[in-house]
């Protein structure tokens, strides 16, 4: 099995445990009185480059980034150093989140947050709006497209942003054809976790000027979003370059300045 297909196997068995506790309906019936979701593709429209900063303590290639033993701590700090939108790993095994954390993020900030985790269920997506989120990862690689589809037309009509992330021309085929409105393109292989930062440069441009293109991962600082930003890209997605800083915060800063500089190219909507 590669890595995803192994991470998926656990996110499945963590699921069937979670919807024994709490079975759909009730959880559609929370989600419906959640407080409306920000509206995540608004932020994300703006002139500037933005970034998406994501609390993560490890990973699958990394192992372990940060203990941030204080998410919502963090979050504020992004959010103080311009971040447009937040991200939080909610998967737990191998990333090290929870909802728990989402929910600590989500007490403390005002920006759209995104539920970072696999999805691959309606029962995640009714539980991340239940929690507050604004915007839900969608990975095509873990989906058959009727999946993928299906996924992404319910966290639509729940009000929400799906960010739907690609890593080759397949997927984005697959993830155009089912309607996104904002691709992530991955420089990370899930199967494999080999990073390419090329892959943004070659599949960005085959996609429509009114899709919103998110580059994700192997952002180390402003050199890197500047690159990307001279590929087309709306906003970049940053984990690690934040949290295994010294200074979370001013890394952000930095990244956020670079992204609004007028040297910074723009993208051509
Ligand atoms: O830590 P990095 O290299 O900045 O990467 C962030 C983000 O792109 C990465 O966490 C990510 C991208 N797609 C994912 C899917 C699942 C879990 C994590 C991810």
């Amino acid at each position: 099995m590669s890595v995803l297909e192994d991470i998926v196997a656990d996110v499945r068995a963590d699921l069937a445990e979670r919807e024994a506790a709490l079975p759909l309906d009730e959880l559609k019936r929370r989600a419906a009185e959640a407080p409306p979701p920000r509206d995540a593709m608004a932020a994300l429209h703006d002139p500037a480059i933005g970034v998406i900063a994501e609390v993560k303590r490890r990973s699958p290639s990394k192992g372990d980034l940060a203990s941030i033993a204080d998410p919502a701590a963090l979050a504020k700090d992004y959010e103080e150093a311009g971040a447009k939108v937040i991200s939080v790993l909610t998967e737990q095994r191998r990333f090290g989140g929870s909802l728990a954390d989402f929910d600590a993020v989500r007490a403390v900030v005002d920006v759209p947050l995104l539920r970072k985790d696999f999805i691959v269920s309606p029962y995640q997506v009714h539980e991340a709006r239940m929690h507050g989120a604004d915007m839900v990862l969608l990975i095509v690689a873990a989906l058959e497209q009727n999946a993928l589809v299906s996924l992404l037309d319910r966290v639509e009509s729940l009000g929400m942003t799906a960010l739907v992330e690609v890593h080759n021309a397949e997927e984005a085929d697959r993830a155009l054809e089912a309607g996104a409105r904002v691709i992530g393109i991955n420089a990370r292989n899930l199967h494999t976790l080999e990073v390419d930062r090329d892959v943004f440069s070659r599949l960005a441009p085959g996609l429509p000027t009114e899709v919103l293109k998110i580059a994700e991962s192997g952002v180390r600082g402003p050199g890197d979003l500047m690159a990307y930003a001279g590929h087309g890209a709306d906003a970049v997605l940053v984990g690690e370059g934040l949290v295994a800083s010294d200074d979370p915060k001013g890394a952000l800063v930095k990244l956020v300045t670079a992204g609004s500089h007028p040297a910074c190219p723009r993208p051509s909507r």
